[in-house]
């Protein structure tokens, strides 16, 4: 599958979307290997602006399949709801926006026919997470919950776990853990490992994913190790960010952490998943993490089972490209709200 598939791309993308439910198996983690961790060379954070920057600049993907692309995007999205003012009703109408994420008038014209395009996931706060479950159930549409005293993740580990068995007990099958930031700066590597390790045996059959706050982190070898850390304790996916730093995901942070996850894949053989959030909010950059997922790890990143965006504005801005690419026209934003 190219990015640029020709008329009818649409359909192609969309049913190759639709048939990628392979389940793959999960990372059972590895030792912590200090020695490995040791080995990882330096990142050189010019060297990955450089590719970043070839990467969007080569990036050209035609009209007809930039709708489809933008589809994709709309499935391989945990559409989000993070805020201090959230409340059930909120939650359930985000669910509702989840489960009809696209305006009739807009998929009759993109012939989806009775193709369903949905988000991945819905993610909320541990509160809603019954809320979230109640609407969705029956939909195919996972439940991630951020557990761990998000964003900041600085509260007695026991509450922390405690947390994630409440989520996991309400009916989250996706875990959203962030990492104490403290743990990396101190190089506490196998302090950070047991944490994460334990929070895996917590989550049980969900998926883990781990936030490492990457704006937070100061350098991007910390970016790497922490990472790796990551996997090496069981994560089933790695995070950027909870949306609350000041720098959220960033497209050569995002590749230090792709490649990270290669050398993870050729060390053990796991594929690890792969979420950037926080202030990913047009479709345009959408696209550009879509091409960074093809070029640097291939195809089976372009599945939810292997990447995800957090995301809480960025359908609005997708549905409206997708009116423009149907009409010509913007609508105004109110016109696409989540209500
Ligand atoms: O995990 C998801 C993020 O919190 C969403 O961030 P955002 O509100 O900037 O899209």
């Amino acid at each position: 599958m190219e990015m640029n598939e020709g008329s009818g791309a649409v359909m192609r993308v969309v049913r190759a979307a639709s048939d990628a439910d392979v389940g793959l198996p999960r990372n059972p983690g590895m030792a912590l290997d200090l020695g490995f961790l040791e080995s990882m060379r330096s990142v050189n954070r010019s060297a990955l602006e450089r590719r970043v920057g070839t990467l969007i600049k080569r990036r050209s993907i035609k009209a007809d399949n930039q709708a489809a692309w933008l589809l994709r995007s709309i499935s391989l999205m945990d559409l989000t709801t993070l805020n201090s003012n959230d409340t059930d009703e909120r939650v359930r109408r985000l669910c509702a926006k989840a489960l009809n994420p696209l305006r009739r008038d807009l998929t009759e014209a993109l012939g989806l026919g009775e193709v369903l395009i949905r988000p991945a996931a819905v993610c909320v706060y541990h509160p809603f997470v019954a809320t979230a479950v109640e609407v969705v159930k029956g939909s195919g549409i996972h439940v991630a919950a951020v557990s761990t005293a998000f964003p900041h993740g600085l509260a007695p580990l026991s509450t922390r776990l405690a947390e994630i068995e409440a989520s996991v007990s309400d009916g989250a099958d996706e875990i959203d853990v962030v990492i104490p930031r403290g743990l990396v700066f101190g190089a506490k590597w196998r302090e950070l490992y047991d944490e994460i390790r334990q929070m895996r045996a917590a989550c049980g059959e969900a998926h883990l994913k781990v936030i490492l706050g990457t704006g937070d982190l100061a350098t991007l070898r910390n970016v790497t190790l922490a990472s790796m850390v990551a996997m090496m304790a069981g994560a089933d996916f790695i995070k950027t960010s909870t949306g609350k730093e000041s720098v959220n995901a960033t497209l050569p942070v995002g590749l230090a952490m792709v490649r990270a996850i290669s050398a993870y894949h050729e060390q053990t053989g796991y594929l690890i998943g792969f979420k950037p959030a926080g202030g990913i909010s047009t479709a345009k950059v959408s696209l550009d993490w879509l091409v960074l997922m093809k070029e640097e790890l291939g195809r089976p990143w372009l599945e939810p089972e292997l990447f995800r965006f957090g995301a809480s504005s960025l359908l609005t801005d997708i549905e409206r490209q997708l009116e423009h690419h149907i009409s010509g026209r913007y609508s105004a934003n109110h016109r696409h709200a989540m209500a």
